[in-house]
This record gives structure tokens, sequence and C-alpha cells, in this order.
């Protein structure tokens, strides 16, 4: 079985989007506004027009809006596109009225219909009302999960790279373009590459505006770096192709994860491994975004394993919709209507109830039983700790959460590791904020990491099965298509600046 995750052809056809300038809290979603008590909101978004005609992307970005001009689906086939919409958010900015507990409910509700929208919403304390305003957790305060920058700033500088991003229309490559637009990027040029479907379609970026070319074998001529996320099979046509002609490829797909030369990353574990490769060296390259699962789960148990080296780890995932894509998200919503109307969900995506449901994850099941997520799991996080003998299990579970995977790890160490020291690690760790709060019960959560760059860790405790303190829990919670996908690779790009 190929290990490669496809882009379900018939999810390619109708999309929106939007604009949004963010100072922290902000709401970037594509969705109706009506759908949400507007006294509830806090948000202090500047969010241009949308409009959308089809399906909803798991992402807006700052200065970016795409439009289309005319949607080549039919909207019975997407749930999200009974309605046509033409909004201008601009007019809706919500304003906080209401600090009661029912804000704080709705506000959280609202962050869920971001996500439902695919486009999350940046929390910070505030965003939850009385119950958590200002609260600190754990001496940190929930708005220390990273936010983006609040400025928007512009990377066009002719001194730097030209970048093409290939699958721009997608969930991962509309992240790419918030992620390089917040990290000011630095670009001579940039070419968005999709499939024929969106070729000629507009998307403006950083106030220019750019159409959507047809992903070709020329397209690559002139292009330092490449950012893949349009699946597996796209990455394995079009990415060596790229890279011959001078490229430097960051994959997101796990085309290449696990061939032999190609360097698998997470900047902030082993950036080492890719030390070789510079845009000054003039010469193209493959470089591979981990899985999703495997970058949040390796974040948090990093930092332990430099201090006490994992010898053992038991990871069980609690994985969003956003991870199978826009339509799985679409189909979680839709069946939620469904099922609360008292009507029959529609299932086309995963083949079941999805809402009110969960289930093993929906990737094949290999010849030992693991899926190829779990295996994902085990294979790379060998290869990225250079460490074949690291023992590693693994259980994938997708969740009716919207956007963010949640993660419950239990380490088993070589050497002695207290409880208290891996919290002061953890809190020291670059990426990593700690949540844990005993007395509230607070702990990390899919909503609060929702488009927040660093992973969260909380429940740290010394695993009493084991003896001495050889065994620690923890859970994490990140968003998987930012650090778990566009975020990873644009650090990874940045490394070779
Ligand atoms: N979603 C996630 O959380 C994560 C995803 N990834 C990986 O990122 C990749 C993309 O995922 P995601 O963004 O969710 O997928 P989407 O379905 O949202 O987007 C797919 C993208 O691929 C493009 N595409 C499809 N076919 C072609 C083609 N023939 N030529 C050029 N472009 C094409 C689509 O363009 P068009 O709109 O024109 O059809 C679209 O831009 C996958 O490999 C996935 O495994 C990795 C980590 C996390
Ligand atoms: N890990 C994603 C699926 C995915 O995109 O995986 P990969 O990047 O390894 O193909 C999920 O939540 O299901």
């Amino acid at each position: 079985m190929d290990d490669v995750r496809e882009i379900p052809r018939e999810d390619s056809g109708a999309w929106a989007y939007i604009t949004r300038q963010s100072d922290g809290v902000s709401d970037r979603s594509g969705r109706p506004r009506q759908m949400l008590p507007r006294q509830d909101l806090r948000r202090e978004a500047t969010i241009a027009s949308v409009r959308s005609s089809g399906k909803l992307i798991p992402r807006a970005s700052s200065r970016t809006s795409i439009r289309r001009v005319a949607s080549d689906r039919s909207p019975e086939s997407l749930p999200l596109a009974r309605e046509r919409r033409e909004i201008d958010l601009a007019e809706q900015q919500a304003k906080a009225s209401s600090d009661s507990c029912r804000g704080a409910r709705m506000a959280a509700l609202s962050v869920q219909m971001g996500a439902l929208a695919g486009s999350g919403v940046t929390l910070r304390s505030s965003v939850y009302g009385s119950k958590l305003s200002g609260r600190k957790i754990q001496g940190i305060s929930a708005s220390r999960i990273a936010s983006r920058p609040r400025a928007v700033r512009m990377g066009l500088t002719e001194s730097g790279p030209s970048v093409a991003v290939v699958g721009v229309t997608g969930a991962v490559g509309q992240e790419f373009l918030a992620v390089l637009s917040e990290r000011n990027f630095p670009y001579s040029k940039l070419k968005l590459l999709a499939s024929k479907r969106s070729a000629g379609k507009h998307i403006s970026f950083e106030g220019r505006d750019y159409e959507i070319e047809e992903l070709t074998k020329e397209s690559f001529e002139g292009i330092d770096i490449s950012l893949f996320s349009a699946g597996g099979s796209i990455s394995k046509e079009y990415g060596p192709l790229a890279a011959e002609m001078g490229s430097i490829v960051v994959d997101n797909s796990s085309a290449f994860r696990m061939v032999d030369g190609v360097p698998l990353i997470v900047p902030e574990v082993n950036a080492d491994a890719m030390a070789h490769i510079k845009l000054s060296n003039k010469k193209g390259a493959i470089i591979a975004n981990p899985n999703c699962s495997t970058i949040i789960c390796l974040m948090a148990a990093t930092p332990l394993h430099r201090h006490a080296k994992v010898k053992r780890m038991v990871v069980s995932t609690y994985q969003a919709a956003s991870g199978a894509g826009a339509a799985a998200m679409a189909e979680l919503e839709q069946q939620t209507r469904e099922v609360l109307d008292g009507q029959e969900p529609t299932c086309n995506i995963f083949n079941r109830q999805y809402a009110f449901n969960l289930f093993s994850h929906n990737s094949a099941v290999t010849g030992n039983g693991y899926n190829e997520e779990e295996m994902k799991l085990v294979k790379e996080t060998r290869k990225i700790w250079n460490d074949p003998e690291v023992l590693v299990t693994a259980t994938c579970i997708r969740v009716p959460v919207m956007r963010a995977h949640a993660e419950s790890i239990n380490l088993q160490f070589e050497r002695e590791l207290d409880e208290n020291t891996a919290r002061e690690i953890l809190s020291k760790a670059e990426g990593v904020v700690v949540v844990d709060d005993r007395s509230g019960n607070n702990f990390p959560t899919p909503l609060e990491v929702s488009s927040k760059d660093d992973v969260a860790v909380g429940r740290i405790r010394k695993d009493i099965s084991q003896k001495g303190n050889f065994g620690l829990d923890i859970f994490v919670c990140g968003d998987q298509i930012r650090k778990g996908a566009a975020l990873n690779a644009v650090q990874i790009a940045e490394k070779l600046l």
C-alpha cells in the first residue's frame, strides 16, 4: 500500500476566501457571521469581503484573499455551499459586549465555528470571557500560546528567493500564504500553482494580485524554493523535477519522508540534518516535512528526550477533521446538523457517522494491524531522532474536532526525570507552551491551540506504573495545519536563507 495521502479529486472544485488583520484575537472565518451571536464575539479583526461559492478552506491568511469568478461545482455537492455568500465582514466587526459565562461559551463556540469554516481563530485568554480572562495557567496566561505577529509585513524584496507554492488553493496551501506573510518571509517572486481547475483564478497576497497557474513541468523554471502541498502523487511527479531544475523543495506530503538522503525536519528538533542544504549552494534538493501527528508529538517529547533519552513512547492521538482536508470538515458540520435534526447523516468522506462519534484513523490498516498514520509516528520518530532503537507504539483516532490534534503521550526514559524538572524543561522549550493547571483542571485543548504556532503541553505527571522517575505522562495539543504542516515547512525554508 502506498503510504501517501492523496487529495480527493472531487474536493478541488470550489472555494472561498477572505482577508483579515490580526492583532491576536481574530476571526478569519469565511462563514456567514449571522450564525454567530455578534455580541458574543470578541473580535478585533478587520475582514474584507468574502465571496464564497463553494467549499470553505481551513484557513484564511493575513492579507490574503482568493477570488473565484464562478463555481464549477454543484452547490448540492457541498454542505457549506448551500448558501451563496457575499458578506462584507468589514461591516460585521463584532464588538465584545458581554463578559458573562454565556459569553464564554459562545466565544468558544465561535472558535469552533471559525474552525468549521476553516479559518480557525487566534485565541488569547480574553476570548473566553469571564471564565478564563486574564487567568494565569501555571504562571503562563493562555495568551502565551504564541499567536501571529500583529503587524502584517511585506516580504517582497529583490534580494529574496523566488518562491512557488504548489497546492495553493488547499488547506495547507492557504496556510502557507498566511505564514509566509506573517513571518515576513523574503521573496523576489511568488508563483502560485494548483491544478488545471484553479488556473486563471486570482489570489490577492500582500496587496498584489496573483493569477493561479496550472502546475506543469515548466513551472519550476527560475524558482529557488518550492513549497509543495498538493498530495503525494503530485510531489512524486513534480518534486524531483523541481529539484533537478535547481529548486529546493519543501514537501508536505509523505512521498519522500522515509527516502534515504531526504532530510525529515522539525526545525526545533533536528535542523542540523539539513545544514548542508542552502540556497547559496545553487543546487536543488528535497526536504520532507514530517507527518503532523509526529511533529506535534516530537515538539513535546524531544526536549525531554534530550534530557533523559526516551526508551519507549506510547502515543494515542485524537485527530481533528481538518487533518483529512476541507471536505471532511464540511461533512462533520453537515452531519452534526443532520443528527441534531434527526436526519440520517450524509457519509461521503469516511463512510460512517463522524458527528458525535470517533473512530480509528481513516488511513489504511497495514499488515501488522497498525494503520499508516500510526506507522508514520513509529518510523518518522526514529528517523528524526536518528535513533533506530527507540520503541514507539501508537493508536491514532479521528475525533469530531474541527481543527488541531491532541495526543496523549506516555514516555519511558533511560535516565530519571521527575515531573517538576520535566515541566521546567518544557516551559523553556522553543515552540512549546505549558498549560498545566491542576487546581483549575485546565489543560491544553484543540480550541486553544487552533491557529497558534506553539504546541501546548499539560497533564505533566509521573507515570505511577513505572518505578522511580523513569516514566512520564503528558497531554499535547497542536494545530496540525500550522505547526504540523505550513509553519514547519516555512521554518525549514527560513533555514535555507
Ligand atoms: N491537512 C493537514 O492537516 C495536513 C496535510 N498535509 C499534506 O498536505 C497536502 C495537502 O493537503 P491539504 O491542503 O489538506 O489538501 P486540500 O485538498 O485542501 O488541497 C489540495 C491542493 O492540491 C492541489 N492539487 C490537486 N491536484 C492537483 C494537480 N493535479 N496539480 C496541481 N495541484 C493539484 C489542489 O488544487 P485545486 O484546488 O486546483 O484542485 C489544492 O490546492 C497533502 O499531501 C497532505 O498529506 C500534511 C500535514 C497536515
Ligand atoms: N495526519 C493527517 C493526514 C495527513 O495529511 O497525513 P500525511 O501528511 O502524513 O499524509 C491526519 O490528521 O489525518
